[in-house]
């Protein structure tokens, strides 16, 4: 999850965003389309400027706002694209866009998670080649754990579901990716005190060096503090305005880069992680 980040699948924010009301999609204050939209070109520039190819997926005014975070729709593993299922009941027709991106990109398709099965991409968190860590919570559910199981078993690819709390509540989004970030092979950011104990468990056996985030700042931002995108390992970008989590990624070795997010993602509720579907990194 920190190689070199290749190639990305991403959704430039346009007419859906815009015509966005915010109750229906459990946007907060702050959030307002157009300078969403500015914050996302930046952030898209930035991207592009490290040398990622971005694989483009339109925005034609289909009304799907959240679709701008591609990375929950689908997953990539060392053996195709896995086509998900959103726990989200507004986010349901993404994957289809996702199906549809990878088929012209000419990217083989693993296969699919379909009902009752749900899993969303945010909950899924690569701790080795071999080992797919899965938050069950209110987006991804026990029948897509155990599909996702199925579909990489074969591949030698071991997948271990992990409990989340409710956090705010079913409306709000929580991700496993919500209270971990990795940022190089064996260093990751956490939200320590809503970490599932065994996943905690899991990444110190694995001789993971744990930065944990404070408090005051995940309760400020929404928890997006926590939402940080290697470009390459220990070279991360997140959100601005959070000075302690940077200076403990600092002192932990990152370079660390930060975007200006206050209409983006912190009323939307997604980061840098969640606009990027990493497609390749290697
Ligand atoms: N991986 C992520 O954490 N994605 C963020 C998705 C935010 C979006 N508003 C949602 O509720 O699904």
């Amino acid at each position: 999850m920190t190689a070199p980040l290749k190639r990305v699948a991403m959704r430039r924010p346009g007419a859906s965003l815009l015509s966005a009301k915010a109750e229906d999609w459990h946007y907060g204050p702050g959030f307002d389309g157009a300078r969403a939209i500015e914050q996302f070109n930046a952030f898209a520039d930035l991207v592009a400027s490290c040398g990622t190819e971005i694989i483009w997926i339109a925005d034609d005014g289909d009304g799907l706002a959240d679709a701008m975070f591609t990375h929950d729709p689908s997953l990539v593993s060392d053996h195709g694209a896995i086509i998900l299922r959103m726990g989200k009941p507004g986010r349901m027709g993404e994957p289809a866009l996702h199906a549809k991106a990878y088929r012209d990109a000419g990217i083989p398709i693993l296969g699919e998670i379909v009902a009752p099965g749900s899993v969303e991409g945010g909950d899924c968190v690569w701790v080795d080649r071999t080992t797919l860590a899965v938050g069950r919570g209110v987006r991804t559910n026990q029948a897509g754990i155990e599909q996702l199981a199925a579909l990489l078993a074969p591949h030698g690819v071991t997948v271990l579901g992990f409990d989340l709390p409710l956090g705010h509540g079913a409306e709000a989004c929580l991700h496993l990716m919500s209270v971990v970030s990795p940022l190089d092979e064996k260093l990751a950011l956490v939200y320590a005190p809503m970490l599932p104990v065994a996943f905690w468990q899991l990444l110190k056996d694995r001789g993971y060096t744990l930065v944990e985030a404070p408090r005051d700042e995940f309760d400020a931002s929404n928890g997006l503090n926590l939402n940080v995108l290697p470009l390459t390992p220990g070279d991360v970008l997140m959100v601005d305005g959070f000075p302690k989590t940077r200076a403990l990624m600092e002192q932990a070795g990152c370079k660390v880069r930060v975007f200006a997010a206050d209409a983006l993602c912190i009323p939307c509720e997604g980061g840098p992680t969640c606009l990027t579907r990493p497609v390749w990194r290697e």
